[in-house]
């Protein structure tokens, strides 16, 4: 069966004065009640909400709130989320798990694959994970700091096919719609460009945490993984059940978002992504509807398809060639613990010749590690080329170094970054 995440954020689960909106809950619970309860799809929920939940809950304030405040308010209101989707979820039958995550879950490779365990078993039991950063023990080191890009992360633990992250506004637009009146929505996305990434602003409401720019960097991340994304509205009747009815459908109507085949889901991560008949809309921007001016040749020229008024949302298109997991998560997941500079001969062998990493092409050591740490490969100027698991810990490599400089033979040694084990920065 095919799995969908889920993100909604702070802003589509509180009412106008930034409390936990039970009756909006319920409205999206029903819709991924169905979807799950008809086969359709398994879902994951990564939720938001629980420091506004929380402040709701207590009767403070947002304004000038500190961060233990914060972490405190969080406490509170993670139960009280947790409480109401146990109460909503349970009125379907269905049964929930909760799921807390810190960054430092994801960068350790083996809690990652511990993490990894622990959703997949939930899905196969028919229960819906609900995840949340762990905000009452994230300090800034440790945080992702939005769901958005710990939602794109759950995608690519679970092999998700497709993240839709609900907010308040119906995709990404040309501008900030909250300040730009000419601003105009893009539908689809083939590939992100920095144009794109310039138009996504930040939050526009009091709740909110990342806007749409953390949106457009969490699509980078699950795209590059083989995962569609679609930013919506959650306010949009029905938009998850449109989202999940359509596979296969006509190109335009909003039924016809998804394009991938329930066949072609098993090579999703690991092989090479199917996008036929998806190819309508790619290139240039179409007509807005706006006229010549600003936005609209603005609109033609970061999005490849923009103002379609009858698609739901924005729809980032999955990499036709996506990345292992393995490769994604050391992109996206793993923290470095040091670097190795490289020279140009290095450089060259791992970008053209899909090479390992062999000692004769390391100049420098940076940082304290152990052997199968996760480590930066930078070139000679000090540009990020690729990150691996290096095979010796930083002082055996510094001295297997000087003795190669000292004009010593040494064969038979292992790659110090193993190919399988390395994702150049610009592929992922
Ligand atoms: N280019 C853009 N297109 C659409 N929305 C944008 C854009 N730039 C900034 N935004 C803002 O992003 C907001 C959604 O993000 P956010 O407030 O963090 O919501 P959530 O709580 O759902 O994560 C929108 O309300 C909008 O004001
Ligand atoms: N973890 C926090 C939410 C952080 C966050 O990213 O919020 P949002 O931008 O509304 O998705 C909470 O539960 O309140």
């Amino acid at each position: 069966m095919q799995t969908m995440v889920v993100k909604i954020g702070s802003s589509s689960i509180t009412d106008g004065d930034g409390r936990l909106s039970v009756e909006r809950l319920q409205g999206l619970v029903a819709q991924l009640a169905e979807i799950q309860l008809s086969g359709r799809r398994q879902v994951v929920l990564v939720s938001s909400g629980a420091v506004a939940a929380g402040i709701g809950k207590l009767g403070w304030r947002r304004t000038n709130i500190t961060m233990p405040e914060k972490q405190a308010a969080a406490a509170v209101g993670q139960g009280v989320l947790m409480h109401t989707y146990e109460q909503l979820f349970g009125a379907w039958g269905l049964a929930i798990g909760q799921v807390l995550l810190t960054r430092s879950d994801t960068a350790d490779r083996s809690r990652f694959v511990h993490v990894r365990n622990t959703l997949m078993t939930l899905l196969h039991h028919g229960i819906i994970p609900i995840v949340n950063e762990n905000d009452t023990v994230a300090v800034d080191e440790i945080r992702f700091g939005d769901n958005d890009t710990l939602a794109s992360l759950v995608a690519l633990v679970t092999e998700a096919d497709e993240l839709v992250l609900l907010t308040d506004v119906d995709g990404l637009y040309t501008g900030n719609p909250a300040t730009d009146p000419l601003a105009v929505r893009i539908s689809d996305v083939w590939e992100i460009t920095e144009e794109m990434e310039a138009a996504a602003g930040g939050s526009g409401s009091r709740v909110g945490t990342g806007g749409m720019r953390t949106k457009v960097g969490a699509a980078k991340i699950a795209v590059a993984g083989g995962c569609d994304v679609v930013v919506a509205s959650s306010a949009e009747p029905g938009v998850l059940l449109h989202l999940t009815r359509d596979i296969g459908g006509s190109p335009d109507s909003p039924g016809t978002i998804g394009h991938r085949s329930a066949a072609d889901t098993s090579n999703r991560i690991h092989g090479v992504g199917d996008m036929g008949g998806a190819g309508n809309g790619q290139g240039s921007g179409q007509g807005n509807g706006n006229g010549n001016g600003g936005p609209c040749n603005r609109a033609d020229t970061i999005s490849q398809r923009s103002g379609d008024k009858t698609s739901v949302g924005t729809r980032f298109h999955a990499k036709a060639e996506p990345v292992s997991l393995r490769k994604a998560w050391l992109i996206h997941g793993s923290r470095s613990e040091g670097e190795l500079v490289i020279d140009d001969g290095a450089v060259r062998a791992l970008r053209n010749h899909a090479a390992s990493l062999l000692l004769p092409g390391v100049r420098e050591v940076k940082g304290e590690f152990r052997e199968g740490a996760a480590v930066d490969l930078v070139d000679l100027t000090g540009s990020p080329i690729a990150r691996g698991i290096v095979s010796f810990s930083a002082r055996d490599l510094e001295f297997l170094i000087r003795r190669q400089q000292s004009g010593e033979r040494l064969t038979d040694l292992p790659e110090v970054v193993h190919r399988n084990d390395m994702a150049l920065v610009d592929r992922v």
